[in-house]
């Protein structure tokens, strides 16, 4: 069954654990945290002290999407806050397997992400040491943005790549996923759907939640 985690960048911060638990009670299966630096991408939100503060409020693994120049200067923080999955952008590393030997050394899942642009090539040489492909449909920065449909077919192609390489990788989509876009994204292959407007612009998050998995 496909997995939802909800971003909380479209929840509200000023009753965020009651955001959270909110998803939690609605059948989330991760919470998706999206860390941005104002460089990499123009805008800037969540460091790790903040995680810290959310990790004893749920019990569901925490997805930390970190959209942050230089991120090996932060992964260890962000382990010790409790994050479960750290990805990291191919577009902010310079040396790519080292950042996700550095991830995998603290016992945590480890990610790659890939802006629009960028094509799936771009892993072909880290499938084997990754647990999970992060494919952007928006530019990374902001919630509430338009589906890129162009990214449908990179789902397809993450997926004959792991297979290819004998690898059960999780591909998770992100960016614009609604209970449309949602449906499109698993009849290629996705396995994960990030959803923040679709679900924490909603009253009810449960039918929210429910509606993109159907
Ligand atoms: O990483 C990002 C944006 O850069 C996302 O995780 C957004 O937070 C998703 O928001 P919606 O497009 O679902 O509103
Ligand atoms: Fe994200």
């Amino acid at each position: 069954m496909v997995k939802i985690a909800p971003s909380i960048l479209s929840a509200d911060f000023s009753k965020l654990a009651e955001e959270i638990l909110d998803v939690e009670r609605g059948g989330a299966d991760y919470i998706h945290i999206d860390v941005m630096d104002g460089h990499f991408v123009p805008n800037i939100t969540i460091g790790p002290l903040i995680v810290e503060a959310i990790r004893p409020v749920t019990k569901l693994p925490l997805d930390v999407h970190l959209m942050i120049e230089n991120p090996d200067s932060y992964i260890e923080a962000f382990a010790k806050a409790g994050a479960d999955y750290i990805t990291v952008h191919v577009e902010a590393c310079s040396h790519l397997h080292r950042t996700i030997q550095l991830i995998s050394s603290f016992g945590i899942k480890a990610g790659v992400v890939l802006n629009p642009a960028t094509p799936v090539s771009a892993i072909q040489h880290i499938v084997t040491d990754i647990d999970m492909v992060l494919l952007m449909s928006v530019n990374p920065g902001f919630g509430g943005q338009k589906f890129i449909t162009s990214v449908l077919p990179k789902i397809a192609e993450v997926k004959q790549l792991a297979k290819k390489n004998g690898v059960s990788i999780e591909i998770e989509v992100d960016g614009g996923v609604n209970e449309e876009t949602a449906r499109l994204c698993v009849n290629h292959g996705a396995n994960v759907l990030v959803a923040g407007s679709a679900i924490y612009n909603q009253p009810d998050r449960k039918k929210a939640i429910e509606a993109i998995r159907g």
